[in-house]
């Protein structure tokens, strides 16, 4: 080696001749765009090290492929051809390549009622994988919701229907009492719980998918679980909400299934595990339940 010579030592033998299925690196910064939208997003980006015999991969090979993530929109064949570049820049040594992109998508939302909207964050991760030319996406996407616990409404109904006993028996039933009866606290001596709860979405996409199907799937599983948490509100707008989540009493279990289903029918999606945490109010822990289709078979 003269003096001018930089030493490569990922190009040297391995000590321990052994493969590895996974070297690269976690959490670079990256700009992507998404819909046109630029996002600060994080990217963990590896391969596989199959040569048992080679001390390391080339880490900046992988790095720069990712600058092709930053002036097109993020799509399943842009993702194929980061892909494609670690496999190439890494010819001899890996087989299969891995690139993960998380960031919290930002989707402006409109209130219920009134002429309003504001912005909401959806934490989004998409996962690629190329091997053996067989190539693969995932999507993780969490969405938060409301939920208001049936058992409670059942409970606090009986409750309200044992005060008006009380505040009405032997009396004559004359409606304007029963209106003023049902606009003062005691109309409404109980409340049942709610609470701000989250569904966890892994989605198997088709292949050749054109878009990454992640609004459709958001938008989804919203309108099936139907009390979507809020951004800009009035009191128009808690009124309806509050309409909203009396009308739509559901466990955690009744939550899994609804999303079972709506995402059946989603487009773009061939397999799912599902799991929705409901971050109860009446205990200090959580209700959870988990849902699956095709995932085994996928
Ligand atoms: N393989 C490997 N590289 C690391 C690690 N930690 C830091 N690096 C550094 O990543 C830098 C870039 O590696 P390479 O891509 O091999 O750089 P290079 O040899 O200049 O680039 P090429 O000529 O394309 O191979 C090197 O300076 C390594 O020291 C590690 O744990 N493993």
């Amino acid at each position: 080696m003269n003096a001018l010579t930089l030493p490569d030592i990922a190009a040297q033998a391995a000590r321990q001749a052994l493969p590895l299925e996974w070297v690269g690196m976690c959490g670079i910064a990256l700009p992507v765009l998404f819909d046109g939208q630029r996002i600060g997003a994080k990217a963990d980006a590896g391969v596989s090290l199959d040569d048992g015999e080679a001390r390391g991969i080339h880490m900046s090979r992988l790095y720069l492929a990712l600058e092709m993530l930053e002036q097109e929109n993020l799509t399943p064949a842009l993702m194929r051809q980061v892909l494609q570049r670690f496999l190439d820049s890494h010819d001899g040594l890996s087989s299969s390549a891995y690139l993960r992109i998380h960031a919290d998508l930002l989707l402006k939302r409109p209130a219920l009622i009134s002429p309003l909207a504001g912005w909401k964050t959806y934490p989004v991760s998409i996962e690629a994988r190329l091997k053996n030319a067989m190539f693969h996406v995932e999507l993780k996407i969490e969405v938060p919701y409301s939920s208001t616990c049936p058992c409670s409404a059942a409970l606090s109904r009986q409750l309200i229907q044992q005060q008006f006993i009380d505040d009405f028996a032997n009396r004559q039933l004359q409606h304007e009492d029963i209106l003023t009866w049902l606009g003062s606290s005691k109309g409404i001596v109980a409340t049942p719980h709610s609470q701000r709860s989250t569904a966890q979405l892994q989605l198997r996409l088709d292949d050749f998918l054109d878009e990454l199907p992640l609004m459709a799937a958001i938008n989804d599983a919203e309108a099936a679980l139907g009390t979507a948490v809020q951004t800009a509100v009035k009191r128009a707008d808690e009124q309806a909400f509050a309409l909203a989540n009396g009308q739509n009493l559901m466990f955690c279990e009744d939550a899994a299934r609804r999303l079972n289903l709506a995402l059946q029918r989603s487009p773009g999606i061939r397999a799912f595990q599902l799991r929705v945490v409901h971050a109860e109010s009446l205990h200090a822990h959580d209700a959870v339940a988990e849902s699956r289709w095709n995932w085994e078979a996928a």
